[in-house]
């Protein structure tokens, strides 16, 4: 289990500001949050990069701020992978298990079963400059797993990774995580890309942790604006709540709430729901039209109007073309009332 205990942290321009995270043993965690939140920054000061102006990090009830990165037992894998150049991908693999003094026998077995479940016998004496992006990045995974650390630090794991690689590569690195047990924690940008492998995502911004949550909750009960901005709730409305409609425009939803007078409300695209004209026996159902019609993968993008403007998914295929009449169901259960005053 690795602690973060009110950690700060000051480099010169950049500030961490008071984190505060548990993230427990066997457990992917993902730390996500926009281009200069401090992400990177977080993780090296897990590695023990630089020193703590506040607070402290433990280790399984171990306090490891004082040690050095080589006493943490905390594998990390950077960004650009650091490979060792001049070693073949077998020796990279090997290497901090020759570090660590091991028997010759022990060293070979360990390296050759990390190389056969990773896939990579057929690279095994190449260098890592005649390597894809995606076979230095399954290199740099041996080489940190192969100490069999009880940590893991990945930063941006699969940004160097084509579209089709980037969905194979995530399987796989949970797949990794949950045969070893070992504590992930990975770094990425991508709100797609920490949905497909995070237990709890831990969300930052300007050095702050804002919120860390399950991926439902997240999306169900976001702490405020910028949360439901970056989970890329695209209807935000402001509205006025008499405690129990919130009046938006002319629309009046159903959606009791602890204030009144000004609100905002979110409402996930994919809990817009769209059924056939005068369907309206469900409350918060309104007459509404189609305005604009486009296609993403798997889904297609409505644009409608109910006297306020709201974007709706549906899964398969077009069912409704610019034009049509629609009834559009909001339960009252998917209306997220978002906090008012951004934290950050
Ligand atoms: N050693 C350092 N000294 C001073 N400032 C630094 C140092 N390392 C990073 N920074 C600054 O800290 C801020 C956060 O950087 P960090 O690399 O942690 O961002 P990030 O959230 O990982 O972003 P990205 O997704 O772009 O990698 C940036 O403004 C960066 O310039």
């Amino acid at each position: 289990m690795i602690e973060i205990r009110n950690l700060s942290g000051n480099l010169g321009g950049f500030c961490l500001k008071d984190i505060n995270l548990t993230i427990n043993d066997g457990e992917y965690m993902v730390l996500l949050g926009p281009t200069g939140a401090g992400k990177t920054v977080l993780i090296e000061y897990l590695v023990g990069m630089y020193r703590q102006t506040e607070g402290s990090i433990l280790v399984d009830g171990e306090d490891i701020t004082p040690l050095y990165t080589e006493e943490r037992n905390i594998a990390y894998v950077p960004q650009d992978y650091a490979l060792f150049p001049n070693l073949t991908v077998e020796k990279n693999i090997a290497y901090g298990l020759e570090a660590k003094g091991l028997p010759q026998h022990e060293i070979v077995q360990i390296r050759d079963e990390i190389i056969s479940s990773l896939g990579i016998e057929y690279i095994r004496q190449r260098m890592p400059l005649n390597l894809s992006g995606g076979e230095k990045q399954r290199v740099a995974l041996g080489r940190a797993l192969a100490t069999q650390p009880s940590v893991v630090l990945l930063d941006e794991p699969l940004s160097a990774l084509d579209e089709n690689l980037r969905a194979t590569m995530s399987k796989e690195l949970q797949a990794l995580q949950r045969k070893t047990n070992a504590t992930f924690v990975h770094v990425c940008h991508n709100f797609e890309e920490a949905a497909s492998v995070a237990d709890r995502i831990a969300i930052m911004n300007n050095g702050h942790l804002i919120q860390v949550d399950t991926l439902e909750n997240l999306k169900t009960r976001p702490l405020n604006e910028f949360i439901v901005r970056f989970l890329k709730t695209q209807n935000i409305f402001p509205g006025v709540s008499d405690g129990l409609s919130i009046g938006i425009n002319e629309v009046s939803l159903k959606k009791p709430s602890p204030f009144q007078g000004n609100v905002k409300i979110a409402i996930r695209p994919e809990h817009v729901y769209l059924g056939p004209p005068n369907d309206g026996e469900k409350e918060n159902s309104f007459a509404g039209r189609i305005a604009q019609v486009s296609y993403k993968p798997h889904l297609v993008e409505y644009g409608v109007d109910i006297g306020m403007p709201l974007i709706a998914f549906h899964i398969g295929r077009e069912k409704y073309r610019v034009g049509d009449l629609v009834t559009v169901h909001i339960p009252q259960e998917h209306i997220i009332l978002v906090e008012l005053e951004s934290s950050c």
